[in-house]
């Protein structure tokens, strides 16, 4: 298994995860190999969540030889996939790599940036759109947002993933890239769920942008600047 418990995160530890996300930090990688280089992040992320995560059991499969014993990951038809738009719909084409069967739910979430921080570090969540499947508690449930930086849209998203429905037997957050403040108001607020990630950096700067980062996800990947 390649993710490691961070104590307030698990990480994404594959090395193609790390060189990857070392290609799109990169200021000259423009929006064609940006965008690719976040399928490719939450293609990895996808296995390594059924690697950590799910189970496998024991089949019996004929080959064209002989009857033998193999084995298959339980659940994948149980699993949710939440996308946080804009910047998560290239990463969560690459869980559905992993995921193909997946329920899915939209929510388009935009921090106001002109409103900016208030004094606890949060931005204000303007929300426009929510369809969300039914979640059972059976599901594995995967909200995706490649940036976790003040937190704030990933509360406000997770309160209306998690509004009347029922505990799903794991819920993920998986980001690209997490700012500690992020960690830790996600971690409070909702500590049913596992935050995962494939790194921590340093800290947000006074525009809730994370330091070193790779700038603002959705400008690169949809070339809006
Ligand atoms: O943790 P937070 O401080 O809330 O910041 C993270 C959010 O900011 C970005 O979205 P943005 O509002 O820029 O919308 P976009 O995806 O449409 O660019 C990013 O995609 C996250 O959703
Ligand atoms: O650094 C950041 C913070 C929020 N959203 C981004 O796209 N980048
Ligand atoms: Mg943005």
């Amino acid at each position: 298994m390649a993710i490691e418990d961070r104590g307030e995160a698990y990480l994404v530890t594959h090395a193609l995860a790390k060189h990857t996300l070392t290609k799109i930090r990169d200021v000259n990688t423009a929006q064609v190999a940006f965008r690719k280089g976040l399928v490719k992040l939450g293609r990895i992320a996808g296995y390594e969540i059924i690697d950590g995560a799910m189970e496998t059991e024991y089949v019996s499969v004929e080959t064209p030889l002989a009857e033998t014993t193999g084995e298959q990951v339980r659940g994948l038809d149980d699993v949710v996939i939440i996308n946080v738009l804009r910047a998560a719909t290239p990463f969560v084409e690459g869980l559905l790599k992993a995921f193909p069967r997946a329920k899915q739910g939209v929510i388009s979430a935009g921090r106001d940036e002109e409103a900016g921080m208030n004094d606890d570090g949060e931005f204000p969540i303007t929300i426009d759109y929510v369809k969300l499947p039914e979640i059972t508690e059976d599901d594995t449930v995967i909200v995706a947002d490649p940036m976790l930086a003040t937190g704030s849209t990933m509360c406000t998203v997770l309160d209306h993933v998690t509004d009347e429905q029922p505990d799903p037997e794991d819920l993920f957050v998986l980001s690209a890239v997490s700012a500690p403040d992020g960690l830790l108001r996600v971690g409070e607020q909702f500590p049913q769920a596992d935050l995962l990630t494939v790194a921590i950096d340093d800290h947000l700067d006074d525009d809730g942008f994370i330091v070193p980062g790779l700038g603002d996800a959705g400008d690169r990947a949809f070339r809006t600047k």
